[in-house]
């Protein structure tokens, strides 16, 4: 393509906006290039275009008319009736369809669209926001390496990219895709105890902070193991042992795998409740 390649989002929240605000940050702060289409809240998509520059459509046709990839940030639960309403609309010779659904299958998704149609699944994470996304993409049935290769590239441009197998996507949901709530699970544990010892809620929170995006740092930097990272902290008989011994006695490591397990199991959950209905297929 020579032309600035046009991108739909449909549906506007927490992802749509990681991902605008992202792009936005590479391209001077706007994204005009991006349509965005949401359901029944056009305060949404004004507040979105008056941050943004994104172009903020009325109807599917007006969304996806022309446009060379349609990101698919809806919940998993309307993705069959936004594919729906795709049907009569989408050139499967010229548009790619990307899906940040958690769990919906490329098979799935393909037999919900036109036939042919070249369907790329991708799991960001709301880093994307600040460029740090580590986003895990699959190709589908039709899509071609150059599709791809876009995809790459617009993912590459906010955050790491990383092209899985289908089957792994789950557990790339499990851990990146969800990831970041975790650790603002484990921000928010810390901000409690920090303010409970008498820190102001403003102190707590810088030294947090910084604190974490250290320890990020460290583990991007490092050869080290995360084990080797926290020993290394770890003075016999001192502040962190008696931290981490506690932590360790209330099986914490053990609590946190079964707590990513059963986001794996759910992404894959969903998958299976939207399994393919050949009755269904597009042709
Ligand atoms: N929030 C996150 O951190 C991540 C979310 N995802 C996936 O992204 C998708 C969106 O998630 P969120 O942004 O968190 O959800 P959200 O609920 O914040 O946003 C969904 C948006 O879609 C709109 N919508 C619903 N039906 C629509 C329709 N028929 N046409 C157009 N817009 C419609 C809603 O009004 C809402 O603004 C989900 O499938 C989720 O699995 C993937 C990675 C991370
Ligand atoms: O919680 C969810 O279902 C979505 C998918 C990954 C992150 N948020």
């Amino acid at each position: 393509m020579t032309h600035q390649t046009t991108v739909a989002i449909l549906g506007a929240g927490s992802m749509a906006e990681a991902l605008i605000g992202g792009i936005a940050k590479t391209n001077g702060g706007k994204a005009p290039h991006i349509t965005v289409l949401n359901a029944n809240n056009r305060k949404r998509l004004n507040q979105l275009h008056a941050a943004y520059g994104v172009h903020a459509a009325q109807s599917y046709e007006e969304a996806v008319k022309g446009k060379d990839v349609i990101v698919l940030a809806i919940k998993p639960h309307n993705v069959q009736e936004v594919a729906d309403s795709l049907v009569s609309l989408l050139d499967p010779q010229k548009q790619l369809v990307i899906s940040v659904a958690a769990g919906i299958k490329l098979e799935t998704l393909e037999s919900w669209l036109p036939a042919d149609t070249a369907v790329i699944r991708a799991m960001p994470n709301t880093s994307a926001r600040v460029l740090a996304s580590a986003t895990t993409l699959s190709i589908g049935t039709y899509a071609t390496e150059w599709q791809l290769a876009f995809a790459k590239t617009l993912f590459s441009s906010i955050g790491t990219v990383t092209v899985v197998d289908e089957q792994q996507m789950d557990a790339a949901t499990g851990i990146a895709g969800s990831g970041p709530a975790y650790i603002y699970y484990v921000a928010e544990a810390m901000l409690n105890a920090a303010i409970a010892e008498g820190l102001s809620p403003a102190e707590a929170r810088a030294l947090i902070n910084q604190t974490i995006g250290g320890a990020a740092k460290q583990l991007s930097n490092s050869s080290k193991s995360p084990k080797d990272l926290y020993k290394e902290i770890m003075s016999p008989n001192g502040t962190t042992e008696a931290a981490i011994a506690h932590l360790d006695h209330s099986s914490a490591q053990e609590l946190f795998q079964q707590a990513i397990h059963q986001a794996v199991k759910r992404s894959a959950a969903i998958g299976a409740s939207f399994e393919r209905d050949p009755i269904h297929k597009h042709q």
